[in-house]
């Protein structure tokens, strides 16, 4: 059975990513309190985990228990198929650079590789603790599916929002509004599974 109703009314979010952060925050809306955990972390966990849960749950338990409140963590990335699911979780780090620099190192990698070939897909986990000791904590996965563009198209969003394009909205993932996204990202459909567990409409 999902909880009936939320067991608390505040939250830290578990993120030190701005664009995740204005995402999350736009689609919890006011169902709850949400505090960023830059007002109770100095220093960002370290993300040491093999999977996209495991990084996750590492986040929220670092967030929720220096605040001491329950904390929702996000732990996502892009998994390409004609790099065997690379940069899967090291999204983040594949180009020690920053978003831009990923960038240039993906359309690298992918120099030469035919449209059809270029499938991807962007991952989200979404682990939420009531509190760091939680023995059962909420997990919840989203998968968008996609290709990778030949060259960045779009100034929204953030990551590697540029290089996606999404079959679906027949545009790039940086071409969307933040509406259009937050109404079909990876992000959405796991924050949607959430919601669902969490009895929220
Ligand atoms: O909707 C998205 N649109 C574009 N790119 C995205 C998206 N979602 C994840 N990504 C990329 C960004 C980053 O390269 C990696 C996430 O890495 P990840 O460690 O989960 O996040 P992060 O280090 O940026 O912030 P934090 O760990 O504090 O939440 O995947
Ligand atoms: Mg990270």
């Amino acid at each position: 059975m999902s909880d009936p109703v939320l067991p608390f009314d505040k939250l830290v979010l578990a993120s030190g990513n701005a664009g995740k952060l204005a995402e999350l925050q736009a689609m919890l809306g006011s169902s709850v309190e949400v505090l960023p955990q830059s007002q109770f972390i100095k220093e960002e966990a370290e993300e040491t985990g093999s999977s996209f849960v495991e990084n996750a749950l590492i986040k929220a338990r670092h967030a929720a228990r220096a605040s001491g409140l329950p904390a929702l963590a996000d732990d996502s990335g892009l998994a390409v198929d004609a790099l065997d699911g690379a940069p899967g979780i090291h999204s983040a780090r594949y180009a020690f650079g920053g978003d831009a620099a990923n960038n240039v190192k993906l359309i690298d990698e992918l120099r030469g590789v035919e449209d059809g070939k270029r499938t991807a897909r962007f991952i989200c986990v979404l682990a939420l603790l009531r509190h760091a000791d939680d023995p059962t904590p909420i997990i919840c996965e989203g998968v968008w599916e996609g290709r990778i563009l030949l060259e960045p198209r779009g100034t929204n969003g953030f990551g590697y929002d540029p290089l996606f394009w999404v079959p679906e909205a027949g545009k790039a993932s940086a071409e969307l509004t933040a509406a259009e996204k937050n109404s079909m990202s990876h992000r959405a459909r796991a924050m949607q599974l959430l919601r669902e567990r969490l009895g929220l409409r």
